[in-house]
C-alpha cells in the first residue's frame, strides 16, 4: 500500500507571489521521509523555484526534482509564456534543483543561461550532447543582468555545498536567492517563517549536516552577503525568510563559529579516545595520555567512549588539532564505536588534522591499521606509525606509550622528534 503522508497546510495549488512581480513557482513534496539518502526530513521538503518579471525580460531562478517537473511547468505556465523568458540562472546544479531543466528548456531553448564558472562543468555534465545547443553565460561577482526595471546580481560563493554554487541578488527589491545556503527541509505550503509552524530544528539540522563540513566556505559567502541590504531571503528549500531575514545569517554566522570558549590560549589541542574490553588497551591510553600532557604547547583530553554515544564529541573533535584513537582488535576489527565516531566525522572537517591509533591484540591485531587507514582517507596527517601491544602492556612497553604521546605531542608543537635508533641492535652486538 502506498503510503501517504499529511497534506501541507493551505498548500498554494498556484504559484504564489512573494513580492511584487516575484513568483513562487516550486514544488512541495510533503511525503518525502529521507533527503540525499543521508538527511531525515520529518515533514517533507520543498524545491523552491522562482520567476522573476522586469520591464524587459523575465528569469526563472532554479528549477526543481525531476519528479516535480510537471507541476513546476504547470505553475510557470500560469504566470508566464515561455517566448518571453529571456534568463535561467543556476545557482546550483544538483538533482534537486535541475531535475526539470531538459524539459524548461525544451519549451524555451532560446533563454541565456546564468551558471558559476564551476557550475558550466556539471551543466556540461547533465545537458551531455545537447550542452552545444543553448546559450550559457558565466557569471562571477558583481556581473549582472538586466530585465528591464530589475536587475539580477551575482555572488559567487563555492562550496556551499557544491563548487559550483552561487547567489543571485535582486537589487531593486533586496531580495536575495541562496538556493541551499538558509535553506532547510521543511514542508509547508504557507511558504512564509513568519507563517509557517517551527521550523528551526529542521534549519539547525540542515546546517549540521549539508553545510558544517564547509564552514569555512560558509564564510566566505556570508561575507559577501551581510554588506548587502536584504529585505527578503529566497532559499532553495523551506521557508521563504520574509521576517527578520537578517537573524539567519547572523544565526549563521553563529553556527560556524566556535561553540565552546576553549581556554588554550597557544596551546594545541590533543584528543585521546579510547576503548577496552579487559583494560589492556586503556593502560595503553593512560600512558600515551601522560607522555603527551608532559608537553607545555599541548592540552590533552583523555575520554573512555564505551558509553557508545558519540554525538556529544563532535563539537570538541572539530575543533581539536590532534585525535588519537585507541582500540582492541576484537573479532579481526576496530570496536563498533570507534567505527561510529570516525563516520561521524563526515559532517565536519578534518583535513590536515594530526591522527593516530594504538590499541591491545592478542594475535591478528588489524584494528590499528584499519583506523589508520580511515584517519587518511579523511585526509588526517598521521605521521606515526599506529602503536601496537600484544595483550597487557609490560612497564617497559608503557614506556613506549609514553613515548608515542610525546611524540604526538612534538609533532602538534611542530617540533618532531627524532626517532631514537639502538645503534647496539642495528649493529648486532
Ligand atoms: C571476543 C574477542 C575477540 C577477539 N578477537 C581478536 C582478533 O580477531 N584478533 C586479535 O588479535 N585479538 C583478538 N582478541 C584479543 C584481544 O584483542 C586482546 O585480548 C586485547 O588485549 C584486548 O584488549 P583490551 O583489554 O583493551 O580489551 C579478541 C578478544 C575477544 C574477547
Amino acid at each position: 500500500m502506498t503510503r501517504t503522508g499529511p497534506i501541507a497546510p493551505q498548500a498554494p495549488h498556484g504559484p504564489a507571489e512573494i513580492a511584487a512581480r516575484v513568483t513562487w513557482i516550486g514544488a512541495l513534496d510533503p511525503d518525502l521521509r529521507s533527503f540525499d539518502i543521508i538527511l531525515k526530513t520529518a515533514n517533507g521538503t520543498t524545491y523552491n523555484s522562482y520567476l522573476v518579471r522586469g520591464s524587459d525580460g523575465v528569469a526563472v531562478i532554479d528549477t526543481v526534482k525531476q519528479e516535480f517537473t510537471g507541476a513546476f511547468l504547470a505553475r510557470l505556465e500560469q504566470v508566464a509564456r515561455y517566448d518571453e523568458i529571456t534568463t535561467l540562472v543556476l545557482n546550483h546544479l544538483e538533482p534537486d534543483h535541475t531535475g526539470a531543466v531538459p524539459e524548461f528548456l525544451a519549451r524555451a531553448p532560446h533563454v541565456e543561461i546564468c551558471v558559476s564558472p564551476r557550475g558550466v562543468q556539471v551543466l556540461r555534465a547533465l545537458l551531455k550532447d545537447r550542452f552545444d545547443d543553448y546559450k550559457v553565460r558565466v557569471v562571477r561577482t558583481g556581473d549582472t543582468v538586466s530585465l528591464g526595471d530589475r536587475t539580477l546580481r551575482f555572488l559567487t560563493t563555492p562550496y556551499v555545498h557544491w563548487p559550483d554554487t552561487q547567489c543571485t541578488y535582486l537589487e531593486e527589491q533586496n531580495l536575495l536567492f541562496t538556493c541551499d545556503l538558509l535553506g532547510c527541509h521543511y514542508c509547508d505550503g504557507r511558504l512564509f517563517n513568519d507563517a509557517v509552524g517551527d521550523f528551526r530544528f529542521s534549519f539547525e539540522y540542515y546546517f549540521d549536516h549539508i553545510m558544517r563540513p564547509f564552514k569555512r566556505y560558509v564564510g566566505e559567502a556570508l561575507d559577501l552577503i551581510e554588506p548587502l541590504e536584504i529585505d527578503m531571503i529566497a532559499p532553495g528549500h523551506g521557508p521563504v525568510l520574509r521576517a527578520h531575514p537578517r537573524d539567519y545569517i547572523t544565526h549563521y554566522r553563529r553556527l560556524i563559529t566556535k561553540r565552546l570558549a576553549s581556554e588554550t590560549g597557544d596551546q594545541k589541542t590533543l584528543l585521546v579516545f579510547y576503548v577496552s574490553a579487559y583494560g589492556a588497551t586503556a593502560q595503553m591510553a593512560g600512558a600515551i595520555y601522560e607522555g603527551a600532557a608532559e608537553s607545555d604547547d599541548v592540552r590533552v583530553s583523555l575520554f573512555d567512549i564505551e558509553g557508545g554515544d558519540v554525538t556529544p564529541f563532535i563539537d570538541l573533535i572539530e575543533e581539536a588539532d590532534g585525535l588519537v584513537f585507541g582500540t582492541p582488535t576484537i573479532n579481526g576489527d576496530a570496536v563498533r564505536v570507534v567505527w561510529d565516531m570516525l563516520s561521524s566525522l563526515v559532517d565536519i572537517e578534518t583535513k590536515g588534522k594530526l591522527g593516530a591509533a594504538f590499541g591491545s591484540y592478542g594475535w591478528t591485531g588489524e584494528a590499528v591499521a584499519m583506523v589508520e587507514a580511515r584517519m587518511q582517507g579523511l585526509k588526517m596527517r598521521v605521521p606515526e606509525q599506529g602503536l601496537r601491544i600484544k595483550m597487557h602492556p609490560t612497564p617497559a612497553e608503557l614506556e613506549d606509550c609514553r613515548d608515542f604521546g610525546r611524540r604526538l605531542a612534538a609533532h602538534l608543537a611542530g617540533r618532531p622528534m627524532e626517532r631514537e635508533i639502538d645503534l647496539s641492535a642495528l649493529l648486532g652486538s
